[in-house]
């Protein structure tokens, strides 16, 4: 298993003070930033482009950044992610006509490819994909919106992609993300989750600190 990584949701962050919200969240002991593109086409909601993730890059920003594109053509947009500072790029396979020309794109401007699956999506384009990808990520809300409760299904879910990853030879993140929490953390790393989005349940927190110890508490104490 993976050394665990948590990857703060900028979605809930203070927007008009982006720069110090993401600088506070990493002094925090975070160790990605996750980054949320939202369409209003593939998801009903609108958010922030590549001007944004170059942004975050000027301002000093060197931790990893885990773009989530939920949009809808996705490759034209990928070169100025890349160029942009992203340094995974992961989707949604539905989202794209041809996911294995995506995959590839996405690898050859410099970034590490992922997938996402909403709760609805079946793992199946695993089947094929699953040795070119570098991050499966599985939804454990809807897309669209932080603050949402999580889905327990996703549970079993994770645990499918588990057992799916640990049969390739490849060094592969298993991810997920929405209503995640200090007090389901644990249930979820024990499922097979090795990276843990959380939007609220960190910049919501009084503390980041106390929050970001908190999840790492309770992953290692899931018995992974
Ligand atoms: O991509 C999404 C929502 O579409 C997530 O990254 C949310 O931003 C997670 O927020 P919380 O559920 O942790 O508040």
């Amino acid at each position: 298993m993976l050394e665990p990584i948590i990857a703060p949701s900028i979605l809930s962050a203070d927007f008009a003070r982006l720069g110090e919200e993401v600088d506070n969240v990493l002094a925090a002991g975070a160790d990605w930033v996750h980054f949320d593109v939202m369409d209003n086409h593939y998801v009903p909601n609108l958010t922030i482009g590549p001007m944004v993730c170059e942004a975050l890059r000027k301002h000093g920003v060197t931790a990893p950044i885990d773009v989530h594109l939920m949009i809808q053509p996705v490759d034209r947009i990928i070169p100025d992610f890349a160029e942009a500072g992203a340094t995974t790029i992961s989707f949604h396979p539905e989202a794209s006509e041809h996911p294995h020309r995506t995959i590839q794109a996405i690898r050859a401007a410099g970034c590490q490819p992922g997938l996402v699956f909403n709760p609805g999506t079946s793992l199946n384009y695993l089947d094929w994909l699953l040795e070119d990808i570098d991050l499966v990520l599985l939804m454990s809300v809807n897309p669209g919106f932080g603050g949402q409760k999580f889905i327990p299904s996703t549970l079993d879910k994770l645990r499918e992609a588990r057992r799916r990853i640990d049969a390739s030879d490849r060094e592969i993140r298993l991810e997920v993300d929405g209503g995640i929490k200090a007090d389901n953390i644990a249930e979820v790393a024990a499922a097979g989750a090795d990276t843990f989005v959380a939007g609220s349940a960190i910049f919501g927190a009084d503390d980041y600190a106390t929050v970001i110890k908190r999840m790492r508490e309770e992953i290692a104490g899931a018995g992974r």
